[in-house]
């Protein structure tokens, strides 16, 4: 996919991980919407990205991707400006074992509803040109962390639901491309939860057994998960496929057993 002139649309985009997508999204010419919740953080990011790349390239939208009607206005307000929308970054995630039903709301729910509306704007069902989603899961939602049991759920949720999806648009011919990448511990603020008791709640015992398990696995720059989304926008093959990305393997994918035949619809 040539980016140039292309638009996206990046969730959880003010620090880490979402910020790192923006910037290399603006980089290859894209034109973003940058979400999120963090409005003072949200300006400073739009004010940074703006000394680097035209300022007519990226628009920040203050949005708490758990609430359903400022995620539908987000979307709109998005296609009202670039015109279109053909990438879209479900990434904003939290790390709160204490509000659990908090993170299941941001994590799961929001990415499913983020999911849809972009289905609605792109599908080719609704008469939209295509693009692609792409979905932050974590290891977790593959491997069991013990410190993280909601946490898990919801990452197993995204991995479950963006592979589900992904085959149903092949078969209804939706030509948007869905996928999930799954990193082990990336370089960002989010690690901090590791040390706030009000985020890991029963499991803050954990604390000094989560910070070994980091320093053993060792932690990975967000250029490397920059790389990844790079890799899903450029191989057109890709739909549903679950990307993991280690220190100890780079970037490589996850492989599981046909499960089912899927039935033909048309
Ligand atoms: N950092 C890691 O080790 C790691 C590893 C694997 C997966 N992930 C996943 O990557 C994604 C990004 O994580 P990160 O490490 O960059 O986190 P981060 O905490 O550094 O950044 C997340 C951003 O999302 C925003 N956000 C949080 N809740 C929001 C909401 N309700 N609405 C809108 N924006 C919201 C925050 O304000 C923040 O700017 C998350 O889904 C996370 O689960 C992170
Ligand atoms: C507690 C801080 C929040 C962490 C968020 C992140 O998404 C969590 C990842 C958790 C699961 C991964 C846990 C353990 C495995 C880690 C690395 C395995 C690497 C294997 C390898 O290098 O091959």
């Amino acid at each position: 996919m040539d980016l140039t002139g292309k638009v996206a649309l990046v969730t959880g985009a003010a620090q880490g991980i979402g910020r790192s997508f923006s910037e290399a999204l603006l980089r290859h010419g894209a034109k973003v919407a940058l979400l999120d919740l963090n409005m003072s953080a949200g300006e400073a990011c739009k004010k940074a990205l703006d000394g680097e790349f035209d300022a007519a390239s990226s628009l920040f939208i203050a949005c708490d991707v758990g609430a359903e009607e400022e995620l539908k206005c987000a979307f709109k307000k998005t296609i009202e400006l670039f015109g279109s929308l053909d990438i879209v970054c479900n990434n904003a995630g939290i790390n709160n074992e204490h509000n659990w039903e908090q993170t299941i709301n941001v994590n799961l729910t929001s990415m499913i509803r983020g999911t849809y509306l972009a289905l609605d704007y792109m599908s080719k069902e609704n008469g939209g040109k295509g693009g692609v989603i792409v979905n932050m899961a974590s290891l977790a939602g593959i491997f069991p962390a013990a410190h993280g049991p909601v946490y898990t759920a919801t990452k197993h949720g995204v991995v479950g639901f963006t592979r589900a999806i992904a085959a149903t648009s092949k078969l209804l011919d939706y030509g948007v491309r869905i996928n999930t990448i799954c990193p082990a511990f990336v370089d960002t603020p989010l690690l901090n939860s590791v040390n706030q008791e009000q985020m890991m709640g029963r499991y803050y015992i954990f604390k000094d057994t989560v910070k070994k398990l980091i320093q053993h696995y060792g932690i990975l720059d967000p250029s490397l998960i920059v790389q990844g989304l790079m890799k899903i926008l450029q191989e057109e093959e890709l739909n549903g496929a679950v990307m993991k990305i280690t220190k100890s393997k780079g970037i490589h994918f996850e492989i599981y057993e046909t499960a089912l035949i899927q039935p033909e619809v048309k």
